[in-house]
C-alpha cells in the first residue's frame, strides 16, 4: 500500500540542502507537500523581518516549482491550518525543523499534541542551531551563562555533516489549494524602503552558498582585523540567510573548519563568532525573559528613560544625533536592512548608556528595521550593550562614539559613505538614506548636519554616574 504523504512544513529553514526534515520525508515514503503558515509567529514579525521573509519565502516557492515541488500557502492559527491540511490530504505525517523561542516552543508542543492524538506521525528536526540549547551544560548541569566557557564545552564537539540536497521532491498527484504570496502582502509595512533596500539582498540557499565561498575564498584571510572596519566590506554578510535557514550553520561551520585547516588565518575567530550565535540561543532559551525583560532582573531598578518620544530618541532613530558614527551607522541600516557588528555596538551603547535610554527601544527599533533580525542575538547584543544581560560590557565600558571613529574608520570612509549632509557630492549610498525614510521625516541632503544633541564626554560622565550610583 503507498504511503500516506508528508506534510512538510517549512518556518525559518527556507532552502533543500541540509535539511533533515526533508531526508526524513523522503525516507518515509510517499508524497511529500511542503507547506508554509501565515500563523501567529509570522504574523508577530515587525516590518522589514516579515519582508525579508515574503521575499525569502516567494524565492524557496520558485525553486522547489523548478524541481517539479510546489509550496502550499495558508494563513491562520498553526494548530488549525495544519489539521485542516491533513484532513485533505490525508496525511499520515508532519515533519518540520525545530525552533527555539517561547512563542514557536508553545505553537510546535500544541501543534505536535493535537497530531498525535489524532494519530498522525508529528516529527521535529535538528538544524537551525549545531549545540540544541539542553545539550550543552557545565559540571553542575546548569546552563551557561558566559561566553568563553561555553565555547570550550562547544568546540572540540564533533558537529554533523551536512546533508545532500534532495533530488527527487517526490510531489503529489494532486496538490492541496494555496493562498497567494502576494495577497498576504508580507512586505506592505516597508514602503519606499523596499525599493531601496532590494538591491541589498542576497536571496535564497544559492545566494548564501556563494556569499559563503566568496567569504572563504577572499575574505577569511583577513578577516581578524576587517571584521572591525565598518568601510570595508570585511565579514561574511550571513547573517541574513542564517537567519532564514537559507544556510545552515554547520555548512558555515565546515567550510570554516576548512579553511583553518588550510592555515587560513581568520577562520578560528569566524567558527568563534558562529558559536555566538549559539550562545545567543542557549541563553533565550534557557532564560526567555532575554527577549523581553532584563536578563539581570535588578535592572528593573535601572532609571532608564522609556518615553520614545523624546527628542532624542527619535534624533537617534533617525540618524540624527550630531554623532557621526552612530549616524552613519543607522543609515547604513536604512538603506541595506543591516548594520555592520561595530555600528551596532556604537548605536547601542549610545542609546542606553549616553542617551539613558532603555534597550528595549533600541532592541524593538532593530527588530523594526534588520532584514537580518534574529530574535536571540538581537536580544542578547541590546541586553550585553545596556549591561542587563548575562556576560554583558561591564558598566564603565562606554563606547565613546568620537574615538571609536579615530580607531576604526580612521580617514572617515565610512562616515562620508552614509551621511550626506556636509558634502558637496555625496557618495549615492548616502543619498539613499533620504528615499528609503519615511517622507513624514522631512529630512534632505540640503540640510545642516546637526550639532551633538550630547557632547560624548558629558553623556559618558553622565551614564557613570547613574550606573555607578545604582543602589544594587
Ligand atoms: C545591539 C546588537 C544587535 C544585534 N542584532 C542582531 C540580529 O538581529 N541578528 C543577527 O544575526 N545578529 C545580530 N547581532 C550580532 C552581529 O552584529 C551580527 O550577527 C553580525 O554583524 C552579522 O554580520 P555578518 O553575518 O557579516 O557576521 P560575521 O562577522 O561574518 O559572523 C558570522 C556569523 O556569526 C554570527 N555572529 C557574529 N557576531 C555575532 C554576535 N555578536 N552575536 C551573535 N551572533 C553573531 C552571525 O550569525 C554571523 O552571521 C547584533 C549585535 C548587537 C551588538
Amino acid at each position: 500500500m503507498p504511503e500516506t504523504p508528508t506534510l512538510l512544513w517549512y518556518r525559518r529553514d527556507l532552502r533543500l540542502s541540509d535539511h533533515p526534515a526533508w531526508h526524513a520525508a523522503l525516507e518515509r515514503g510517499g508524497p511529500v507537500i511542503p507547506v508554509f503558515l501565515k500563523d501567529e509567529g509570522v504574523r508577530m514579525l515587525r516590518t522589514a523581518p516579515a519582508w525579508r521573509l515574503g521575499l525569502g519565502v516567494g524565492h524557496l516557492a520558485e525553486t522547489l516549482a523548478e524541481k517539479g515541488s510546489r509550496l502550499i500557502l495558508r494563513a491562520g492559527p498553526a494548530e488549525h491550518a495544519i489539521s485542516q491540511l491533513v484532513e485533505e490530504t490525508g496525511a499520515g505525517a508532519v515533519y518540520w525543523m525545530r525552533a527555539y523561542d517561547p512563542v514557536s516552543v508553545e505553537r510546535d508542543t500544541a501543534v505536535k499534541a493535537a497530531l498525535k492524538e489524532r494519530g498522525v506521525e508529528a516529527e521535529s528536526f535538528a538544524g537551525h542551531l549545531m549545540f540544541e540549547p539542553w545539550t550543552v551544560e557545565t559540571k553542575q548541569g546548569e546552563f551557561y551563562k558566559v561566553y568563553t566557557p561555553f565555547w570550550r564545552a562547544v568546540k572540540d564537539r564533533d558537529v554533523e555533516t551536512p546533508l545532500s540536497t534532495p533530488s527527487d521532491l517526490a510531489p503529489p498527484s494532486e496538490w492541496p489549494e494555496s493562498d497567494s504570496l502576494a495577497d498576504w502582502a508580507l512586505g506592505a509595512g516597508m514602503d519606499r524602503g523596499a525599493e531601496v533596500v532590494r538591491p541589498w539582498v542576497q536571496l535564497g540557499e544559492g545566494a548564501a552558498q556563494s556569499r559563503l565561498g566568496a567569504f572563504m575564498s577572499s575574505k577569511v584571510e583577513g578577516y581578524d582585523d576587517g571584521r572591525d572596519i565598518p568601510s570595508q566590506d570585511g565579514t561574511s554578510n550571513l547573517s541574513e540567510n542564517l537567519s532564514l535557514g537559507e544556510i545552515t550553520p554547520r555548512q558555515c561551520w565546515h567550510a570554516g573548519v576548512r579553511a583553518e585547516e588550510e592555515g587560513k588565518a581568520g577562520a578560528g575567530t569566524f567558527l568563534q563568532e558562529l558559536v555566538w550565535r549559539e550562545f545567543a540561543y542557549h541563553l533565550m532559551w534557557h532564560t526567555p525573559r532575554l527577549l523581553y525583560d532584563n536578563w539581570r532582573e535588578e535592572w528593573a531598578a535601572f532609571p532608564w528613560n522609556e518615553d520614545e518620544r523624546r527628542s532624542e530618541v527619535i534624533a537617534w532613530k533617525r540618524g540624527r544625533t550630531g554623532m557621526a558614527f552612530v549616524d552613519a551607522a543607522m543609515r547604513e541600516m536604512y538603506v541595506t536592512g543591516r548594520m555592520h557588528n561595530r555600528g551596532r555596538m556604537i548605536v547601542a551603547s549610545y542609546l542606553c548608556k549616553h542617551l539613558m535610554c532603555h534597550w528595549k527601544i533600541g532592541m524593538e527599533w532593530f527588530e523594526d528595521c534588520l532584514i537580518d533580525w534574529d530574535p536571540a542575538s538581537n536580544s542578547m547584543g541590546w541586553q550585553w550593550s545596556a549591561g542587563s544581560g548575562p556576560d554583558a560590557t561591564p558598566y564603565f565600558r562606554v563606547f565613546n562614539p568620537e574615538t571609536q571613529l579615530d580607531r576604526f574608520d580612521k580617514k572617515r570612509a565610512y562616515v562620508n559613505r552614509w551621511i550626506a549632509e556636509g558634502q558637496k557630492s555625496p557618495p549615492d549610498e548616502a543619498l539613499a538614506y533620504f528615499d528609503a525614510i519615511p517622507r513624514s521625516w522631512a529630512i534632505s541632503p540640503d540640510d545642516a548636519y546637526p550639532d551633538p544633541i550630547v557632547e560624548a564626554g558629558e553623556g559618558r560622565k553622565r551614564a557613570l554616574a547613574a550606573y555607578e550610583n545604582r543602589d544594587f
